[in-house]
């Protein structure tokens, strides 16, 4: 059950989802930063000779200084993010990746290297590449940055959603670059070093943090059911076929059967359909739970909680749709408003309590009950007032029904009430609806009626003029 939060006046689901994307926000910046201090340390094993830093396995391609030099940027741009005054900072940071990357991947294209003018400890990469080692800064990790620093640049511009889409596309990039890690397919990660890939995972995720009280990423966050099963579908929507996938990279490369790749297909579509089934399932019981639930709360809200009967706004409502109903109706007969009140029904309070006089409410209700046919509805407006909406009757059947009505009362017998003070009586208002559709107008002719009841001395029915 939902409670609500003290101070806020939010419950407390949304108290634990604002806390959450809180939460998560400040771990992206500390992403940053850790990325950035990282980032450093690969420069610092450029300065200080210690290719451990910048190439932690030694067959394997470098993170180019290059590279180290954006993922600073983005890191501490990152870290900033949010913080007062530093919207000019991290713009700068931003922008300076953005026309590194740009630059950068021009040269691929116009072959001149104009990103040369930013590059650092040149001699320490010539010397790499030289010995034939792998030490550039590739179109994928290009590709990446900029990415990234464009989804900076739009979060600064307070574009989340646009910004976590561009970082959710740039995580693409080093994914695929860890698979190939992991099968050991090196065209997979190409010269994306594995140092590189790391802090193009850690960028990208840190920047999808950021934005965590927006679109996809507060979706999955949400505490309540959906964000649930997002979070269950993404974990095992990804690792899943990761590892299946691994198995058949591995059947692959001992032997020639191309059906394995079939059967890696096959079973990828299978279990996507079973994640959404077992989804739909979960989803379908706990949404079935509140439909029930609402449909309680509907039908506690249109009930009287003593006698179980509609309460006056379910009357009101169903009376007013038949009123409507019938006047379309080209039928000579007529609907009617009973107003039934039992009379001197204080002095069954005063005389034996009120729960006495609830246990005549419950009793009187049931009898009322017995008068309901299709199309017809009764209701407790109140107290000891009660009225009845009866259809397509004629004047002389309706003044059968009031005083069978009457005549129930009077027969109804309470233990311990009326074997002692004698039967209990009730006083009717009668009005017919004469092609009005205004039930509020129809209940006030029932009333003068009960009034004029009352007054003419009670135990009888009058009908309106
Ligand atoms: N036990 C009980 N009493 C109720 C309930 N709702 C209203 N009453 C009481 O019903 C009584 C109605 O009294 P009056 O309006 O004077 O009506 P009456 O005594 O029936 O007199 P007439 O209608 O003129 O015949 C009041 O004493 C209310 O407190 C209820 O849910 N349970």
């Amino acid at each position: 059950m939902s409670v609500i939060h003290p101070i806020s006046g939010l419950k407390n689901e949304q108290v634990k989802e604002t806390n959450l994307s809180d939460f998560v926000k400040k771990v992206g910046r500390k992403i940053g930063l850790a990325t950035a201090l990282l980032g450093m340390v690969t420069l610092a094993g450029y300065a200080f000779g210690i290719e451990f830093l910048y190439r932690p396995i030694a067959t394997e391609p470098a993170t180019n200084p290059l590279t180290a030099l954006v993922v600073i940027l983005l890191g501490f741009g990152l870290e900033i993010h949010g913080r007062m005054l530093s919207n000019r900072f991290s713009f700068f940071l931003a922008i300076a990746s953005i026309v590194i990357c740009v630059t950068h991947l021009a040269s691929f294209f116009y072959i001149s290297d104009f990103s040369q003018i930013f590059m650092l400890f040149e001699s320490v990469v010539y010397e790499d590449l030289m010995q034939g080692k792998n030490n550039s800064m590739g179109m994928n990790t290009t590709l990446m940055l900029l990415l990234l620093a464009i989804a900076h640049l739009l979060y600064i511009f307070r574009q989340a959603n646009y910004s976590q889409l561009l970082s959710f596309t740039a995580l693409c990039i080093p994914m695929i670059s860890i698979t190939g890690y992991a099968y050991g397919l090196t065209s997979f990660y190409g010269a994306m070093s594995l140092l590189s890939t790391t802090f193009g995972v850690f960028l990208c995720l840190g920047t999808l943090a950021i934005t965590a009280d927006n679109g996809g990423v507060r979706a999955i966050l949400s505490p309540y059911i959906g964000g649930r099963i997002a979070r269950i579908q993404i974990v095992l929507g990804y690792f899943v076929p990761l590892i299946i996938g691994y198995l058949v990279i591995r059947s692959l490369m001992n032997s020639d059967q191309n059906s394995v790749f079939g059967i890696y297909v096959v079973s990828i579509c299978w279990f996507i359909a079973l994640l959404v089934v077992v989804s739909a399932i979960v989803q379908e019981q706990v949404d079935g739970k509140r439909r029930e639930v609402e449909k309680a709360l509907q039908l506690s809200a249109m009930t009287d909680e003593l006698t179980q009967l509609p309460n006056r706004r379910h009357f009101m409502e169903k009376a007013t749709e038949a009123l409507i109903k019938e006047k379309s109706d080209i039928s000579e007969l007529s609907s009617w408003v009973l107003m039934v009140d039992i009379d001197h029904f204080k002095k069954i309070n005063d005389t034996e309590g009120h729960e006495m006089g609830d246990k005549v409410l419950v009793e009187f209700a049931l009898i009322m009950n017995k008068f309901v046919g299709p199309g017809d509805l009764v209701c407790r407006l109140g107290g000891e007032e009660f009225a009845f909406f009866f259809s397509q009757k004629t004047a002389p059947e309706m003044s059968e029904i009031a005083n069978n009505i009457l005549q129930s009362v009077e027969d109804m017998t309470i233990p311990s009430y009326t074997d002692v003070y004698g039967s209990i009586t009730t006083s009717i208002g009668c009005a017919k609806s004469e092609d009005k559709t205004d039930i509020d107008h129809v209940l006030r002719l029932a009333d003068y009626a009960l009034y004029a009841s009352k007054n003419a001395g009670r135990n009888r029915v009058m009908f309106a003029a």
